[in-house]
This record gives structure tokens, sequence and C-alpha cells, in this order.
């Protein structure tokens, strides 16, 4: 990461105890229901494999890709399902993890393709907010941190496909020297 200025946002210590918070929140709320959580690759990989085991009541766990069209379309709200779900979410309830919202066009896009195939109840739980770049009003159902406008990469979150194996979660700023 030479060419970068980087700081840690947030610890992996502070992730940790966050974790652990939000799955026993989930925990008490989801008791006696059947409980789906929907993964969104590749950012959530780490923080659903985490959150996943700090859950204890029984959940079923599966995984989307998406990706938007493009800065010119982005604001409209289309994104591309590169790799849909496996399972039938008729019946379910649905909790999307996400590691990150940023403008909410993902998940208000995905929140409402959830609700269309037959889904009891869809919530969000994200590890961290930016609420200051909002496009599209979202409600965030268990939130890790909100954090400032600031570009960050670290445990799942990437620049360029990298650093998302980072314990740590960084702000990163190119370097001028
Ligand atoms: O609120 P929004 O403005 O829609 O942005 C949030 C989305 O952007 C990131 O994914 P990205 O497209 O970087 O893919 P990745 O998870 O595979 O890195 C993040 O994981 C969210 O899915
Ligand atoms: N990698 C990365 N992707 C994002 N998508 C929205 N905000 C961010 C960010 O800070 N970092």
């Amino acid at each position: 990461m030479e060419e970068f200025r980087k700081e840690v946002l947030v610890s992996s210590e502070e992730i940790e105890k966050k974790v652990k918070e939000l799955g026993e929140e989930i925990t008490k709320d989801y008791q006696g229901k059947e409980l789906m959580l929907v993964g969104i690759l590749k950012g959530a990989a780490i923080f659903m494999a985490d959150l996943a085991r700090n859950i204890k009541i029984p959940v079923t766990m599966d995984f989307m890709a998406v990706s938007s069209y493009g800065n010119s379309t982005k604001s409209s709200g289309v994104v591309r399902i590169i790799k849909d779900l496996d399972s039938n979410v008729e019946g379910k309830h649905i909790l999307i993890v996400e590691d990150i919202i940023d403008t909410g066009l993902t998940l208000g896009y995905l929140t409402d393709n959830l609700k269309k195939r037959g889904a009891s109840s869809v919530r969000i739980c994200t590890l961290l907010d930016k609420p200051e770049r909002r496009k599209v009003n979202v409600p965030v159902d268990y939130r890790g941190f909100v954090i400032p406008d600031e570009f960050v990469v670290g445990y799942g979150i990437d620049y360029a496909e990298k650093y998302r194996n980072l314990p740590d979660i960084f702000s990163i700023e190119e370097s001028c020297d």
C-alpha cells in the first residue's frame, strides 16, 4: 500500500466487538423465525462469515453478486445481477448483509427485487454506512459504523480488487510525495 497514505479507521478489535453485538441483536430479533442471510459479493464475504458465526439461531446462507451499469445510468439505480441466489426466498425472512452502503442504489434495488420474489421480510445489515453520499433512502436495520465520506479498504473491501484481506479497515488517500 506504499502508493497511499493510509490510516486505520476501524480496527480489527473494534470490528470484532461490533460484529458480536450485531449478532446478538439479530439472534434476539429473529427467534423462532426462518432466517436467510444474503451476502453481497465480494465485499461482504468476510463480514458475512464473521457475522454468521455470531448468530446463535439456525440460519441459511446464500450470496448474490451485482454490478452497476456505469456512471451515466447508475443514478437510475439500475444494477445487473451477476450471480443470483441458488435458493427460493418465498416466505423467508431475508437479511441482506453488506459491507458498505454509500449512495444506497445497490441496496435500494436489491431490497425491491427480493420483496418482489415473495420474501416475508427483507432487512438490511451493513457494517459501514456513509450517509453523506446517500441518493436513495433505504432503511438500515442493523448498522456497524457510520463513517465519513472517505475511501476505505480492508475487511473485505477492495481497491482495484486488492486489500480485501486486511484485518482492519483503512481510509486511503493518494500520496502526494
Ligand atoms: O450504496 P452504493 O453506492 O450502491 O455502493 C455500495 C456497493 O458498492 C460496493 O460494491 P462494489 O461494486 O465495489 O463491489 P464489490 O463488493 O465486489 O467490491 C459495496 O460492496 C456495495 O455493494
Ligand atoms: N472500496 C470501496 N468501495 C466503495 N463503495 C462505496 N464506498 C466505497 C469505499 O469507500 N471503498
